[in-house]
């Protein structure tokens, strides 16, 4: 496979599902770098990535000593893929609504996709997701909208909002997103291996 010039930093706020993140990108040969929250937006500018990523965190991203961003990365021209903490994240800064389902689940659960959603072409409407959180989001934000649900708890926003498209070289099994899209944050772990068509 030919290496791509694309470059996707991920934001690291804790979890050590960020540098399987960070690897599983390198795997699709693009080149990905794992930084720490305390990067400003300035740096990250200078970097010229092709995306960011806001990985994932043991963190609840509405106490006080949750790691934050630089907000101003939110005014850069950059897609924004937002992973597990990464989605609250967005959605609190967009003004949507974080809250504590005070039961903690960890493994394998049934998602619905929407399927009018060209993200989904290709998948089939039920698929699963291994899911680790005690936190979910409860409101999305204006602008965005529920595109994978969760059976139980809504809280699978993918939620579109700006025309950004984030380009991936090819992800495996999910190739119909050769266009991954936008601005939008996803809570659906595609690159965890026991994810039925994620990696
Ligand atoms: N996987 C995560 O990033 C979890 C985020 C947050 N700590 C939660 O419990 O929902």
């Amino acid at each position: 496979m030919r290496a791509s010039n694309e470059k996707i930093i991920i934001i690291d706020f804790g979890s050590p599902m960020n540098k399987v993140l960070t690897r599983k990108i390198r795997e699709l040969n693009v080149y990905s770098k794992l930084v720490p929250p305390s990067i400003t937006a300035e740096e990250i500018k200078n970097m010229r990535p092709n995306g960011i990523v806001l990985g994932a965190s043991p963190e609840s991203v509405y106490t006080n000593k949750s790691p934050k961003p630089d907000p101003k990365i939110f005014e850069l021209d950059v897609p924004i893929l937002g992973v597990c903490y990464g989605l609250q994240l967005i959605t609190q800064f967009y003004g949507g609504v974080v809250d504590d389902t005070k039961q903690n689940e960890f493994g394998i659960v049934e998602v619905k996709a929407d399927s009018r959603n060209k993200l989904f072409n290709g998948l089939p409407v039920y698929n699963t997701a291994h899911m680790r959180h005690g936190d979910r989001v409860k409101e999305a934000p204006p602008g965005f909208f529920f595109l994978l649900i969760h059976r139980a708890v809504r809280l699978l926003p993918l939620a579109l909002r700006k025309n950004r498209f984030l380009v991936f070289n090819s992800i495996p099994k999910w190739k119909q997103l050769k266009t991954v899209m936008i601005f939008y944050g996803i809570f659906y772990m595609i690159y965890v291996d026991v994810t039925v068509n994620g990696r």
